[in-house]
């Protein structure tokens, strides 16, 4: 594990965008696993910058997003759809059909997770899976529980999840009660993974998902497992890290 603190958001989204331009330019056909939330926003902003300098190009880069709401329409602001749009889609040259989500709003959510499951096998191992972490733990949408799922599947949200994510809407009642997303095998299997985690209100969940006992409790634990797990905090967030 490999953890860096930074002391302020700039260098934070700069080392960000400079670990998924380096791997692109690498490896032209990288397949990326893109996270949403508030989190990688500056990461996002710095790489369209990096982009619109010609220094890199993703027209031969696949990407598979981790989760979506369910039942909110892919043009309302706060579906991760209208999200990757505003945050990056628009903005780069990565074609629309390499660029994957789950739909939210299929007529048969469990064929749905399907075909995700199905793309995402067909595109092999995701070479970088970029995750940010919710206040319980979660990674992607898979809430604390007895047991995690591997692949692509509905849940139900957690009421703090809801409530965390009430910021973005305009009223609690407004968030989505369910998501599709990414399974925990899915988000392990990748070849590395970048965590990064903002603000002083994630300091202990991060210290204790890379710090303490394994368990589906906290299923950002579970990182604690894999081989190349890069991690990103700024200095609030890393306060507990000496
Ligand atoms: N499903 C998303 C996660 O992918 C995200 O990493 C996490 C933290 O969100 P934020 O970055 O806004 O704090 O919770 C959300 O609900």
């Amino acid at each position: 594990m490999n953890i860096h603190v930074f002391q302020n958001q700039q260098e934070l989204n700069e080392a960000g965008a400079g670990i998924i331009t380096s791997l692109v330019q690498m490896q032209p056909k990288a397949v990326l696993g893109l996270a949403t939330g508030g989190t990688p926003v500056g990461i996002y902003e710095e790489l369209v910058k990096t982009f619109n300098k010609g220094r890199v190009s993703f027209k031969q880069v696949t990407s598979f997003n981790l989760d979506e709401y369910v039942g909110l329409p892919i043009d309302h602001a706060e579906s991760y759809h209208a999200y990757m749009n505003h945050h990056l889609f628009s903005h780069i040259d990565l074609p629309a059909s390499s660029a994957h989500i789950p739909n939210g709003n299929a007529g048969d959510l469990e064929a749905e997770c399907q075909r995700y499951n199905d793309l995402l096998e067909e595109a092999g191992q995701i070479d970088l899976q970029i995750l940010g972490l919710g206040h319980n733990g979660h990674i992607g949408f898979n809430e604390p529980d007895d047991a995690l799922t591997s692949g692509t599947h509905i849940v139900e949200l957690k009421a703090e999840t809801r409530e965390a994510n009430a910021r973005f809407f305009d009223s609690i009642d407004e968030v989505p009660t369910h998501a599709l997303t990414m399974g925990v095998g899915t988000i392990l299997k990748a070849k590395t993974i970048l965590l990064i985690v903002r603000g002083a209100d994630k300091a202990e969940i991060v210290h204790r998902a890379l710090t303490g006992p394994i368990t589906t409790e906290v299923p950002a634990t579970l990182l604690q497992t894999h081989p190349h797990l890069v991690v990103l905090l700024d200095a609030e967030a890393g306060r507990l890290f000496k």
